[in-house]
């Protein structure tokens, strides 16, 4: 990043780092050449006229978003083939440049509907459609969700029945809430989609599958007979992606068209069921893999940009006449910032983590084998929830720490916030995936119960309770994850004791669970906090890592723990495992660390290695020139184009001058 212009306030925070940020970047990102090719993909972005010239996304409406979000996803499509780039890594540094989160109208085209296409196609579909959706003639979403039924996919109620005499599916929407609504990219977009619904075959229901539908014509975009659809009008943020609604008038469609490779329907009607029903979930898995680290870089990008500016922003003069501190110097500033940068840090290596783990899985599916795909499961929707739900929380306070500055769309938080947010609902809504992986979890006990032997990440359960926090003044990372397994084990255990309690006093199964479920959601939260901890603690002692960045790293990650526990003291401290004198040790030692993040702060930052244009944001900025970005910023608005605004005309001459009208003040007479 460019030297020039850097304020002296960054360029001090600079150089006092105590370890190498080039280190940390490449550690974070996988390798020095890793790096190097990021840097070199956003490069061609960063300098591309054709981004240069766009409209700041603030000022654009609804429809304008859409309109610049589609001419730019096809431009950088066009871009990505140009380049030869088919690594969907190298495609997301490229796009993560080009349109910060500016959520594609292409967007699930490539991140479900291919993807579906070739997890759940037969090998002849994967030979008919692949090429037509590789090269963008056929374009598609995933259907699933309907205006009644997001989380319960079981309930959803669109039918597709077969029809032997034609060999067809009838696809039917014979309820208001059956119609779906939701799906990206399918109001105005798709031409094509992956359509979940009830299979029926035979007189015999067999529930949820999928069918590709063609829902526009390929030549002119006109909506086919017995297809309705449109877009689901104005959202909290996503108003570059055509979110849509759609039904079916008992439309027909081939046999073949049934998504086939592990669920079949033959000619006859013979419905042949798969090795295991959950494969058709298998979209939303890899989704959710990938998600965790969706979240940490928006989080990431939100410490940036508020730290950056916290070295920047000076306010409030120390003493009478003494200097404005940097407001970074405020003790509050860094509890408030400091153990985000930490938990950014902890998510993206648990983004990591989570989609290799998913890749690992996911090519014993290939081969048949599925054992692990509970824990896949239970690993992947337990973290996407925890991550999403830490990540906007903390980009909101990261924005307040701007102050009024942090409420204009300047400072690109707004713009982080809202595209990060719907990761707590979309994918499974976050509560229902906490209780998926509590689920998993009450079966892991009840094994240790057994006596049976638990997978790594689920070992510490079933463990001896009765144990004290070896916790001294030092804080050693040891005792950290020992009191994160012992908190765990602890909620996992009384999770499982009210859920039997509550069926031996005669509640039956789901009321047990529903009886129990806060403390359901208690334990699972309780083992995602473990796991990230844990791997946080692992994922420092890579060799790659120079012994300098290893002791900012070692305090970033005490931090991460000691926060967290002193945020859930009374889960700590119920069973007297932590006692009053060490919550003291925990408490001094989370000041200490502040000032021993202080200096490194900015280089911390820095190490995540996001271009300006990633950033989006005149407080971010790597040279620091927030001022001069928010005053230019101000001046290019619209309603700065004109001298005298149309609406004085309108409105205002009439009021200063009553003997013209308005349309308003002829209302207020009426
Ligand atoms: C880019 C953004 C675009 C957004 C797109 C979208 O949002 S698209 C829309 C996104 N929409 C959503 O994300 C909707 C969220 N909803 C869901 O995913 C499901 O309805 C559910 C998981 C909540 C329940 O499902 P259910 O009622 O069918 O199941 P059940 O509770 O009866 O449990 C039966 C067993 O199955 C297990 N099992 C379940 N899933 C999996 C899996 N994937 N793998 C392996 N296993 C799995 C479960 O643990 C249990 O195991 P046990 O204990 O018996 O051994
Ligand atoms: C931006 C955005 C993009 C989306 N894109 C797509 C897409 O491309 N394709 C698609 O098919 N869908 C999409 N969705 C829909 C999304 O997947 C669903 O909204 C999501 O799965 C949640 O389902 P729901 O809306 O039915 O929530 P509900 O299930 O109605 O949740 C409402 C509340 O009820 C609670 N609740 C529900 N069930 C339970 C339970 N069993 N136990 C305890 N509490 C429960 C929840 O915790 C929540 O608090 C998108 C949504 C958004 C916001």
């Amino acid at each position: 990043m460019s030297q020039e212009n850097v304020t002296p306030d960054l360029a001090r925070e600079r150089s006092k780092a105590t370890f190498d940020v080039e280190n940390l970047a490449e550690f974070m990102i996988g390798g020095r050449d890793r790096l190097k090719r990021k840097r070199f993909l956003q490069n061609i972005a960063i300098q591309d006229p054709f981004f240069k010239k766009q409209k700041s996304w603030s000022f654009c409406s609804v429809e304008e978003q859409y309109d610049m979000g589609l001419s730019k996803s096809i431009y950088i499509q066009k871009k990505l083939q140009e380049m030869g780039i088919t690594d969907m890594q190298e495609a997301f540094y490229y796009r993560e440049c080009a349109a910060a989160h500016e959520n594609s109208p292409l967007g699930l085209h490539y991140a479900m509907f291919l993807p579906t296409i070739n997890k759940q196609a037969t090998p002849e579909q994967k030979k008919k459609w692949l090429p037509l959706a590789e090269n963008y003639k056929m374009i598609g979403t995933y259907a699933q969700t309907e205006l009644g039924h997001g989380t319960f996919i079981r309930g959803l109620e669109t039918t597709a029945t077969y029809d032997p005499k034609t060999k067809e599916f009838i696809l039917d929407s014979p309820t208001l809430t059956s119609k779906k609504y939701w799906p990206g990219c399918l109001g105005k977009t798709s031409n094509h989609c992956v359509v979940m619904a009830q299979l029926y075959t035979q007189g015999k229901s067999h529930g949820p599958h999928m069918f590709m539908v063609q829902i526009r014509s390929m030549e002119d975009h006109s909506v086919l007979p017995g297809i309705e659809v449109g877009v689901i009008g104005n959202k909290f943020g996503y108003g570059t992606n055509d979110n849509g609604f759609l039904s079916f008038d008992k439309l027909r469609i081939p046999r073949e068209n049934m998504l086939m490779r592990y669920s079949q329907v033959h000619e006859d009607g013979t419905y042949v069921k798969p090795q295991n029903a959950k494969l058709a979930y298998g979209s939303m898995v890899l989704i959710r893999s990938s998600i965790v680290s969706d979240a940490a870089r928006g989080l990431a990008q939100a410490c940036v940009i508020s730290i950056r500016y916290s070295a920047v922003r000076r306010q409030t003069e120390a003493y009478p006449g003494g200097e404005e501190p940097q407001i970074l110097d405020y003790q509050t500033q860094q509890y408030r910032l400091f153990p985000l940068l930490a938990s950014a840090y902890s998510l993206q290596l648990a983004g990591k983590y989570v989609f290799n783990t998913y890749l690992e899985v996911n090519d014993q599916i290939e081969k048949g084998n599925l054992e692990s795909m509970p824990e896949l499961h239970a690993l992947s929707a337990g973290l996407k929830a925890f991550s999403t739900y830490e990540a906007s929380a903390g980009i909101e306070v990261c924005r307040i720490c701007c102050g009024g500055h942090g409420y204009s769309q300047a400072s690109g938080l707004p713009k982080i916030y809202v595209d990060v947010v719907p990761g707590c609902t979309y994918e499974g809504e976050n509560t229902v995936m906490m209780l998926q992986t509590a689920r998993y979890l009450m079966k892991c006990y009840s094994r240790a119960k057994q006596g049976q032997k638990l997978p790594g990440f689920v070992q510490y359960i079933g463990q001896n309770l009765n144990k004290k926090s070896c916790m001294s003044e030092e804080v050693a990372l040891g005792c950290l994850v020992m009191a994160y397994e012992h908190r765990a084990a602890r909620l996992v255990e009384a999770a499982a004791m009210r859920m039997q309690s509550l069926i031996q006093g005669g509640k039956k199964q789901h009321e047990a669970w529903n009886g129990s479920s806060v403390q359901l959601f208690w334990a699972a939260k309780a083992h995602c906090h473990l796991f990230c901890v844990k791997n946080f603690v692992d994922a420092i002692q890579a060799k790659s890592l120079s012994s300098k960045t290893v002791t900012v790293m070692k305090s970033v990650c005490q931090l991460y723990g000691v926060h967290g526990i002193l945020e859930n003291l009374g889960e700590f401290m119920q069973d007297g495992f932590f006692s009053g004198e060490q919550v003291g040790y925990l408490q001094r030692k989370m000041l200490a660390l502040f000032e021993n993040i202080r200096p490194n702060a900015v280089a911390l930052v820095d190490a995540f290695d996001y271009p300006d244009m990633v950033l989006g944001s005149c407080l971010g900025r790597y040279d620091g020139q927030v001022y001069q970005a928010l005053y230019d910023y101000a001046k290019s608005a619209p309603m700065n184009q004109t001298e005298i605004h149309s609406t004085y005309y309108k409105h205002l001459k009439p009021l200063i001058n009553p003997e013209t009208t308005s349309d308003a003040m002829q209302f207020a007479k009426l």
